[in-house]
């Protein structure tokens, strides 16, 4: 058994002559939380669709469960819960029984309804009409329809569009149970980086189709590097002072910049700045933000 859960090999969709998704290597470890993350339009509803065999591949392989899902497509999905654009339910009828047809065509008996209802904590309001749920509850029965066979990967493609803040708050503390209480796999898209930062361990960024990242939560936010910005009288001449002692300052919109931010470093640079007799007006620490990895990966053009 590999450590993957999900592993796909220069997977790519064309549609005419455009690339939706160009030689993914996706690569999603067992038990924890996948973040797949892009901007609107990146890619990531059709590799979801790929993965669950709805949209057919121009090339490349996709082995879930060690099984490739041109041999075993069957027995792949009936270990896998998804959630794919808007949840569908009826409206006229509870939560219950919309679980209830879920689980009359899959076979499966009542315990299977009450379990998933209450993993995604609906029992109390099972027995009420789906039309009067609101959109965060509408969104976890979907994921208590997508979890109702016991799945060992849960799919969910951008969970919380839609949500307000509460509803956000109800998907974010579910996906962030299910591993512990269940051992279940999540990959889950999103466009937004203050969500998937929340859940995930283990993040795939993106970009045009093509996957510019892919490592643990905690490597990327390794390469973040915070900065000073200090309004100095001369910021060409104190950058080019500063370079000369083996700093590495630049200009940006006229002032003057160092990524650094750690106490001792920046210390140094003011009193360097003042033995050379410039004027310093105002002084700023930009903390580092995960946000700055993510523009920066994906391009200034579509920031968030
Ligand atoms: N059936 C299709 N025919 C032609 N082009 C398509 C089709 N489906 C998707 N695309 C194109 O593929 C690209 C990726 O779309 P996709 O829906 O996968 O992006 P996404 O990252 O999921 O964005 P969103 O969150 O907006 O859905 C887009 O340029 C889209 O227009």
């Amino acid at each position: 058994m590999s450590d993957w859960v999900i592993h796909t090999n220069l997977l790519t969709k064309k549609y005419r002559k455009q690339y939706s998704v160009k030689n993914l290597n996706l690569q999603v470890a067992r038990g924890g939380v996948y973040g797949f993350l892009g901007h609107n339009g990146a890619g990531k509803t059709t590799t979801i669709k790929m993965l669950l065999g709805m949209v057919k591949q121009t090339s490349g392989n996709i082995c879930i469960f060690d099984r490739n899902i041109k041999r075993d497509r069957k027995t792949i999905l009936q270990k896998i819960g998804s959630l794919v654009e808007s949840p569908t339910y009826y409206g006229h009828l509870t939560g219950h029984e919309n679980l209830r047809v879920i689980t009359r065509v899959l076979g499966l008996s009542e315990k299977h309804i009450q379990d998933a209802l209450s993993l995604v904590r609906l029992t109390k309001d099972a027995h009420r009409l789906v039309k009067n749920y609101s959109l965060g509850m509408k969104q976890r029965l979907g994921i208590a329809a997508a979890l109702i066979g016991n799945p060992e990967l849960l799919i969910l493609d951008e969970p919380t569009n839609g949500l307000d803040p509460a509803g956000i708050l109800e998907i974010r503390d579910l996906i962030t149970r299910l591993p512990k209480e269940r051992g279940v796999t999540i990959l889950i898209s999103s466009h937004l980086l203050s969500e998937i930062e929340q859940t995930a361990n283990y993040i795939g960024i993106i970009n045009k189709g093509e996957l510019v990242y892919q490592d643990t939560l905690d490597a990327l936010k390794k390469q973040v590097k915070g900065r000073i910005e200090l309004e100095v009288n001369q910021p060409m001449e104190a950058a080019h002072y500063l370079n000369r002692f083996g700093w590495h300052a630049y200009i940006d919109e006229n002032k003057l910049c160092l990524d650094v931010t750690d106490k001792e470093k920046v210390a140094q640079t003011i009193r360097s700045l003042v033995q050379g007799s410039f004027d310093i007006f105002d002084f700023r620490r930009m903390e580092p933000s995960l946000e700055n990895i993510f523009i920066e990966l994906t391009g200034k053009e579509q920031s968030l």
